[in-house]
């Protein structure tokens, strides 16, 4: 009866546009009491001009901290959209440069942590590779760098016609899942765009603790249109994470229109927060009581059959009936 009455009242979630207070559980109605702590997802368009899209991502942090956010997201190619992998390369920095500089100064007067992703970043490799890094970069308050995460799945895609992407011709990919770290907002896990095509890295950083997967992103139309929203519920659902995306929208230069749809999707899959067209921002309060209710009434994780998934057609190569 317990079960049952658990079961019928979780989907009704999806229909309350308000803080969730679930119903009838007095340890859950404690817990909701207290304030929750509130992120902010910022949605621009950026272009090829740094000034411009430092002004106008500056302006969102800033909106979002008077907001009360502590945690504001930013999507990928925040620092800027190049016309070709030329101009791309040319305007690339290192995570030491001008730009970080005056994003941490931003970090610290605001008073919030915040999520970078989609930094273009020349490392000590450029002068020998002339590569550069997708770089997802998160500053803590005081504006100081708490991690990097350089991309590692490579976004080399041909659609006939309509989209062709060649990441990897500009950009050498990171060698390292970076581990989930501590904010105010819950164990955050990072990600950039393409990495959400691949289930194996919102796992193994679930496997690690992760709460929150964020993947900031600068998705096509065509593949946007398709494939945005059901990947990112998908990954919230499978890894019972909150999962944050902030996207790219619009126009960024006379080649190039990103999908937008930025959002935020709660562990149970359901779409809590969203931009509508245009720059902008979305707020979602972080309940981590509601995530562990999730996680003990669908228990997948302890489910697992990690003794089985390496070894598939193993056992028939070996002759075990
Ligand atoms: O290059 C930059 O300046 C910023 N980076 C991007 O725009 C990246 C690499 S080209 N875009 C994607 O990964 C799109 C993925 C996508 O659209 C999908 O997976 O469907």
């Amino acid at each position: 009866m317990v079960r049952l009455s658990a079961v019928l009242r979780l989907p009704l979630h999806r229909f309350c546009a308000g803080p969730r207070s679930p119903l009838g559980s007095h340890q859950a109605m404690a817990a909701s009491l207290g304030p929750k702590p509130l992120v902010a997802v910022g949605q621009v368009t950026s272009t090829p001009d740094k000034e411009q899209n430092f002004s106008g991502c500056a302006a969102l942090v800033r909106a979002a901290a008077r907001r009360g956010a502590c945690l504001v997201f930013l999507p990928e190619g925040f620092d800027y959209i190049g016309r070709d992998s030329a101009q791309t390369l040319s305007l690339a920095e290192s995570l030491d440069g001008d730009l970080m500089a005056r994003y941490s100064t931003l970090a610290r007067d605001c008073g919030v942590w915040l999520s970078l992703g989609g930094f273009h970043e020349r490392r000590a490799d450029w002068p020998s590779t002339q590569r550069i890094y997708n770089c997802h970069v998160l500053l803590d308050p005081t504006g100081r760098l708490a991690a990097a995460y350089r991309k590692t799945h490579l976004c080399d895609v041909e659609l006939e016609g309509r989209v062709t992407m060649k990441e990897s011709s500009f950009t050498n990919p990171g060698t390292e899942i970076v581990p989930p770290i501590s904010t105010p907002a819950g164990m955050l896990g990072l990600s950039i765009c393409y990495d959400l095509r691949f289930p194996e890295i919102s796992l193994a950083l679930r496997h690690a603790g992760a709460e929150i997967l964020t993947y900031p992103s600068a998705f096509t139309f065509p593949t946007g249109s398709a494939h945005w929203e059901v990947l990112l519920r998908a990954r919230a659902i499978e890894t019972q994470c909150y999962v944050v995306a902030a996207a790219q929208t619009g126009r960024n230069h006379e080649g190039r229109v990103s999908y937008g749809h930025t959002l935020v999707a709660d562990p149970w899959g359901a779409v809590v927060a969203q931009c509508s067209e245009g720059p902008g921002l979305c707020y979602a309060e972080i309940d981590l009581e509601y995530l562990r209710r999730v996680r003990r009434e669908i228990p997948v994780q302890s489910h697992r059959r990690a003794d089985l998934y390496g070894t598939v057609g193993l056992q028939a190569a070996l002759s075990v009936p």
